[in-house]
């Protein structure tokens, strides 16, 4: 039996818990030793798209599973639209009105696509359900593969079919794990976007699960970054990328030159120069500092620092030019969107000084 929740006024994630359609408090999942997911504390507000991402193994699919109600959680509550549906009371996966998009789609393939989206409805007498499959099959623009079995569909085609089957019984929140990881990468842009649109159309919550940080900050309102089994850091995209709360969100979203300091007053003293100290963002007198590879402008006309090219990667819209400079260890990665002369040996560099982030060693 599903009860009402009261709320506590003790959730972690600040204004979006008043607020929140889906909650989840304190939430851990072991597996023998490994604790899969511990003590997991997020708000997800109505018509919100929630990207939780990480790198293999930290829990996401696992979180993602409880959500679903196909795991149980070992301790904490879950609460979807003001019913806790774990917790003290569990409510069986096919009451909590989700709708699930798996990597591999688990589409049926002896049914045509029209059945695919069918076999969700089977709460509904034939004709209604088949007035809602059509409906969702057009909304999703699939109508002229309906008589077709998913084994003839182009991957994205199966990812729409899949999408719609999801859809199809109004599901309050739509799960998707790792939904575009199947698609080709100039495809799966275009899919990702496209699914993305609609579903914010639909106002539809959604909770999608990724192992890609640029999926992460393009499909999300909130972004929520695990490592094992806990929440690193949860925000806005633009939170987690330019206000990285440690070293670990700052590589995941960006890996960055990495350069040794030493703190003086109101700088750090390195050898590419002085960085102002804007926010402390490190306790020992030797911070690292993180210099992203876009801060970094190049010029055959020279700069503040002079460096030697080592390597270029030339990849269309941007350039990868690795330098050596007098007194750095580590060669200095840029990324150029300014073609350099052919020829060039040495350029100038200029970095955006206030763009640096400053984190303790690891
Ligand atoms: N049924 C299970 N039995 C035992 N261990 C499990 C089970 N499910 C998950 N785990 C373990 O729990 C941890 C988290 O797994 P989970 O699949 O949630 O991670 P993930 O972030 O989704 O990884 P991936 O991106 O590789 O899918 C891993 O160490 C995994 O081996």
């Amino acid at each position: 039996m599903a009860r009402e929740f009261e709320r506590t006024g003790s959730e972690t994630s600040g204004s979006v818990a008043s607020d929140a359609f889906l909650r989840l408090h304190e939430v851990s999942r072991s597996f023998g030793k490994t604790a899969a997911v511990n003590s997991v504390s997020l708000a997800v507000r109505a018509g919100e798209v929630l990207s939780l991402v990480g790198p293999s193994g930290c829990g996401k699919s696992t979180l993602l599973r409880m959500i679903a109600g196909v795991e149980h959680a070992d301790q904490g509550q879950i609460v979807i639209d003001g019913v806790e549906v774990d917790g003290a009371s569990f409510v069986q996966p096919e009451e909590r009105s989700v709708g699930f998009v798996f990597q591999d789609y688990a589409l049926f393939p002896h049914l045509t696509v029209r059945e695919n989206v069918l076999f969700g409805l089977k709460r509904l007498d034939r004709s209604s359900a088949r007035a809602k499959a059509d409906a969702v099959i057009d909304r999703i623009g699939i109508m002229h593969l309906a008589e077709r079995y998913p084994a003839s569909l182009s991957g994205g085609e199966q990812q729409r079919v899949a999408l719609a089957r999801a859809l199809a019984p109004d599901p309050k929140i739509v799960l998707m794990d790792e939904p575009f990881s199947n698609l080709d990468q100039g495809l799966r842009a275009q899919v990702r976007g496209e699914t993305l649109a609609l579903l914010k159309g639909l106002e539809t919550t959604v909770v999608l699960v990724t192992h890609d940080p640029q999926e992460a900050l393009s499909a999300a309102d909130q972004v929520v970054l695990m490592k094992r089994g806990e929440v690193i850091q949860a925000g806005s995209p633009y939170d987690l990328y330019d206000r990285p709360a440690s070293a670990y969100a700052a590589e995941f979203f960006a890996p960055s030159n990495k350069v040794p300091g030493v703190l003086r007053r109101d700088h750090v003293d390195t050898p590419l120069g002085a960085f102002p100290v804007l926010k402390r963002t490190f306790e020992t007198s030797s911070p690292i500092v993180y210099i992203r590879p876009h801060t970094i402008t190049l010029s055959p006309d020279g700069g503040e620092l002079v460096g030697k090219v080592e390597r270029r990667v030339f990849s269309g819209d941007t350039e990868e030019v690795v330098l050596r400079i007098e007194g750095l260890q580590e060669p200095l990665r840029a990324v150029a969107s300014k073609r350099l002369p052919l020829n060039t040996d040495t350029v100038g560099i200029h970095i955006e000084r206030d763009k640096v982030l400053m984190f303790d060693p690891a």
